[in-house]
């Protein structure tokens, strides 16, 4: 058996590599950049042969680093950004059209139509999610009835639908394989989580023929092995999940009841509830978590689609942070934010709001503001959106929390983590190995192929660096969330 363990974390701004070792710590790590592609107001884009490619050169990067050729390689994890949908020609392997990010709201209207039909609460019952142009199916149908020729050659059984999971295991493997696992399934709006079959009733109503649809499996399972062409080697995969899945399960968070909050592009508060889908009366998701162990295991998720995004909007759209950890001493060099909220509702709001047509919001502005109180009540956004959505999660599953698990690029920051236990009234925990999602993804892959024995085993590797306590009275707290509120009220329907 090989010593390391790959990950492939393929996130929404960059793609990364990490190797780990038996104690889940990280050995060697390469990452990249790529481009992000605006056409329009509200889309976003990627090119999947950039993901590709990306991929490909820092997996390689990070073999490099090590020193490691691919017989050192027990097995490789996939971990991706969720919904981002691409469809290509099985026949060239060429995709027909960018890949549609996740956060890109082309698709409102036509979801408004599934609402007014009523047809979003079938899709609510089966899916567990609800209607939003986040989620894929009503990206394939985009592709279907806009790139020309694309239904004749879909309908023919020439074009294959993936998510970002589904796209690297078939350029992996050469065009072997076309799979997806249960978690990335539950995703993509088309997937019953309870039979865990794709649903005939919304494909039909979104006119998406099944022969597109990849096999859906278990999240811990070999699905193929890598090319020997690519990597020098016969590689197992045999790990996959959706990023913030991959996550939960990095984090070790196995019991019902247990949850962590991952702060990268997006922002994504899920909470294990074992056996049991249960379902939100506060617009959250009902989300499968992975297929480990012959079962099914789902999650309660909080989705906000604009986090760290909205810290790498003040670096490089306003210009007024030079890199993502100098928002950190900026913010604390003021005492606070000057009466000024920021909602970063950029691309609508996801949970609780779930409003498509919701924009970027500033208020507050007086004279007096300088970029410092701006960068300030930008980072307080993350924290505030996270604690309507643990509210909402409380209230669903009837779990209090002790404390939140939390993870990805901006829990970095130390006034971020501070203020978020301060406005939660919650301990806030750092684990040790940030890059749960990474590691969650290589848990999968090593326990499909004997490298960990089982969960417990994985457990073990799980340790604090830093806790956060909160230390702010209760009529302060009060006060700011009142605030963020009614900003929050400001910014809901704009673009309608
Ligand atoms: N010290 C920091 N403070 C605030 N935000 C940060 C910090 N470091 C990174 N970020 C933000 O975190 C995000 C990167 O986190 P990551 O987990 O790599 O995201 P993703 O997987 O979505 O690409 C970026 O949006 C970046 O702006
Ligand atoms: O790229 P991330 O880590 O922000 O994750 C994106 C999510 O998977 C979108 O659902």
């Amino acid at each position: 058996m090989g010593k390391y363990v790959i990950a492939l974390d393929q996130g929404t701004t960059s793609s990364r590599c990490i190797l780990f070792n038996e104690k889940g710590l990280i050995q060697s790590v390469s990452q990249k950049e790529f481009t992000q592609i605006y056409p329009k107001a509200g889309w976003v884009e990627h090119d999947p042969m950039e993901i590709l490619s990306t991929q490909i050169e820092v997996t390689k990067e990070a073999m490099e680093k090590l020193n490691v050729t691919a017989e050192d390689i027990a097995a490789i994890g996939i971990t991706n950004q969720r919904e981002t949908t691409v469809v290509w020609n099985k026949n060239t392997g060429k995709p027909v059209y960018n890949a549609i990010v996740w956060q890109c709201r082309r698709t409102s209207e036509f979801c408004d139509e599934l609402k007014a039909e009523g047809f979003d609460k079938k899709i609510r019952e089966k899916t567990g999610l609800i209607v939003d142009a986040y989620f894929s199916g009503t990206k394939v149908k985009w592709i279907l009835d806009n790139v020309p020729g694309a239904r004749e050659e879909a309908e023919k059984g020439n074009l294959l639908f993936g998510n970002i999971d589904t796209w690297l295991i078939w350029n992996l493997t050469k065009g072997k394989v076309h799979v997806t696992d249960y978690s990335n399934a539950s995703r993509t709006m088309l997937f019953n989580i309870h039979t865990l079959e794709w649903d005939k009733e919304i494909l039909e109503r979104l006119n998406i023929p099944a022969s597109m649809l990849p096999e859906a499996k278990p999240s811990s399972f070999v699905y193929g092995y890598t090319d020997p062409e690519i990597l020098g080697g016969e590689i197992p995969i045999s790990g996959a999940a959706g990023d913030q899945q991959a996550a939960l399960f990095g984090q070790a968070c196995f019991n019902p009841g247990t949850a962590k909050n991952t702060y990268g592009t997006g922002c994504f508060l899920l909470m294990n509830t074992g056996e049991k889908a249960v379902t939100s009366k506060n617009g959250l998701l009902t989300t499968i978590a992975w297929g480990v162990d012959g079962k099914v295991e789902y999650a309660l998720e909080g989705s906000i689609f604009i986090a760290g995004a909205a810290i790498q909007w003040l670096r490089d759209e306003l210009k007024i942070i030079e890199k993502a950890s100098d928002s950190e001493p900026l913010a604390e060099s003021v005492e606070d934010t000057n009466g000024v909220y920021v909602v970063p509702a950029f691309v609508g709001l996801g949970a609780p709001y779930w409003d498509q047509y919701a924009r970027g919001t500033i208020v507050g502005l007086t004279r007096g503001v300088k970029k410092e109180h701006l960068i300030r009540a930008t980072l307080e956004s993350l924290a505030y959106q996270t604690s309507d959505v643990l509210k909402a999660m409380e209230e669903d599953s009837g779990i209090t929390l002790k404390a939140l698990k939390v993870d990805g690029g901006a829990c970095a920051n130390n006034f971020l983590m501070q203020f978020q236990a301060d406005v939660l009234g919650v301990q806030v925990d750092r684990p040790e190995v940030i890059e749960t999602t990474a590691l969650g993804a290589a848990y999968l892959a090593g326990l499909a192929v004997g490298y960990w024995k089982d969960k417990e085993d994985i457990s073990k590797n799980w340790a604090i660096s830093r806790s956060f306590t909160p230390n702010m009275d209760d009529s302060r707290r009060t006060e700011l969330l009142n605030g963020w509120k009614a900003a929050v009220n400001r910014s809901l329907g704009w673009a309608n």
